[in-house]
C-alpha cells in the first residue's frame, strides 16, 4: 500500500497541493481526476520520488518512499515528460528498462509493440505524439511493477488505440493483479474500467470512494422529456441532456418511487465530477 500522509508541496508562490492523506491499496485499479491543475501530476511525481514534498511523508508498506530504491523498484509511472535523448532506439530503451525493473517482460513489451503497430528500430525523436505515447504506456505495462501510474495515458491515441490500451490493461490487470493509477481527462472512458475514483480539487482530496458507492451516490433518469422534468421538480438534479423529445436528468439521492415510464441507469461518473468540481 503507498500512503500519502499530510502532505503539501509548494512551488515558489503556488502551493499544488495542501495537507494531501490519502491511501492506494493493493490490486486496485484507481481513477486519480481532478481539473487541469489540480495536482494530479504533482501527486504522482512525489510518489515516484520526482518530486520531494514541502511538509509530510510518503510510505510503501510502513517505509518511507523516499530514497526507497526498493520500494521504487515497485513502482513504474507513465509521466508526460520524455527522460530519453531523441536518437535513442526503442528497443535500446527496453534493455535499459530490463536493468531498472528486473520483472521487465521483454517478450511481453514486443507482442504488445506490435499489436500497436510500433517500430522498435526507430528513434525516439522520430515518434509522434500519440506513438510516443503508446511506447511510454507499453514500458509501463511491461515493468513488471507492482504499482502502475498513468498520467495521461492516451494523450495523443486513436480511438483504436486507447480501446486497444484499455483492454491490454485490464489483461495485464487480470493475469497478474497490480495496483493501477490512471490518471486522465476522459473519465467516460475510464468509468468502468476503475474500481476506486480519488478526485482532487485545488490540491485537496473532494472524493475518496470505491466506484461501487459512487454509483450509490445517484442515478440518471431518462425518458419523454415533459414525464423527466415532470418527475424531478424539486429534486437534486446535477445536469440533464435533451435529445429531440427525449431527456436525461442525472439526480443525486436515492431512486425510489420513479414511474416505470421513466429508465434508471446508475449515476453517471462524468456528471459527478462536473457538478463537484464545477466551481
Ligand atoms: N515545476 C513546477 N513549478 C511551478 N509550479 C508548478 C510546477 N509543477 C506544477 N506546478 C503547479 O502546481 C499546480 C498543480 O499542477 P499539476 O501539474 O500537478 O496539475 P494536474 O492536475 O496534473 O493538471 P493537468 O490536468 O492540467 O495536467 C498547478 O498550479 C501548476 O501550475
Amino acid at each position: 500500500m503507498i500512503e500519502v500522509r499530510n502532505v503539501t508541496k509548494k512551488f515558489r508562490n503556488v502551493t499544488a497541493l495542501q495537507g494531501l492523506n490519502v491511501s492506494f491499496g493493493e490490486n486496485r485499479i484507481y481513477g486519480l481526476l481532478g481539473r487541469n491543475g489540480a495536482g494530479k501530476s504533482t501527486l504522482l511525481n512525489l510518489m515516484t520520488n520526482r518530486l520531494v514534498p514541502t511538509e509530510g511523508f510518503l510510505y510503501m508498506d510502513g517505509f518511507p518512499l523516499t530514497e526507497n530504491d526498493k520500494a521504487l523498484g515497485k513502482i513504474a509511472c507513465m509521466g508526460e515528460d520524455t527522460l530519453y535523448e531523441p536518437s535513442v532506439r526503442l528497443r535500446r530503451i527496453f534493455e535499459w528498462t530490463a536493468i531498472f525493473y528486473p520483472g521487465f517482460d521483454s517478450a511481453y513489451a514486443s507482442a504488445l509493440a506490435e499489436k500497436f503497430g510500433l517500430d522498435v528500430r526507430k528513434k525516439i525523436g522520430q515518434l509522434s505524439t500519440g506513438y510516443r505515447s503508446i511506447f511510454k504506456l507499453i514500458l509501463t505495462l511491461a515493468s513488471g511493477a507492482e504499482y502502475l501510474l498513468f498520467d495521461e495515458p492516451v494523450l495523443g491515441l486513436d480511438a483504436n488505440h486507447r480501446q486497444l490500451f484499455y483492454a491490454e490493461l485490464l489483461a495485464r490487470y487480470s493475469k497478474r493483479p497490480c495496483t493501477v493509477i490512471l490518471s486522465t481527462h476522459l473519465i467516460e472512458e475510464i468509468a468502468n474500467l476503475i474500481e476506486h475514483v480519488v478526485i482532487i480539487k485545488n490540491g485537496r482530496i473532494l472524493l475518496d470512494r470505491p466506484s461501487e458507492e459512487i454509483q450509490s451516490m445517484g442515478f440518471t433518469v431518462s425518458g419523454r422529456k415533459e414525464a423527466v422534468e415532470e418527475w424531478c421538480a424539486g429534486k437534486n438534479i446535477l445536469g440533464s441532456q435533451e435529445i429531440g423529445g427525449l431527456m436525461l436528468a442525472h439526480i443525486l439521492g436515492e431512486h425510489s418511487g420513479v414511474p416505470a415510464s421513466l429508465t434508471v441507469t446508475p449515476l453517471d461518473l462524468q456528471q459527478l465530477f462536473i457538478h463537484l468540481t464545477n466551481s
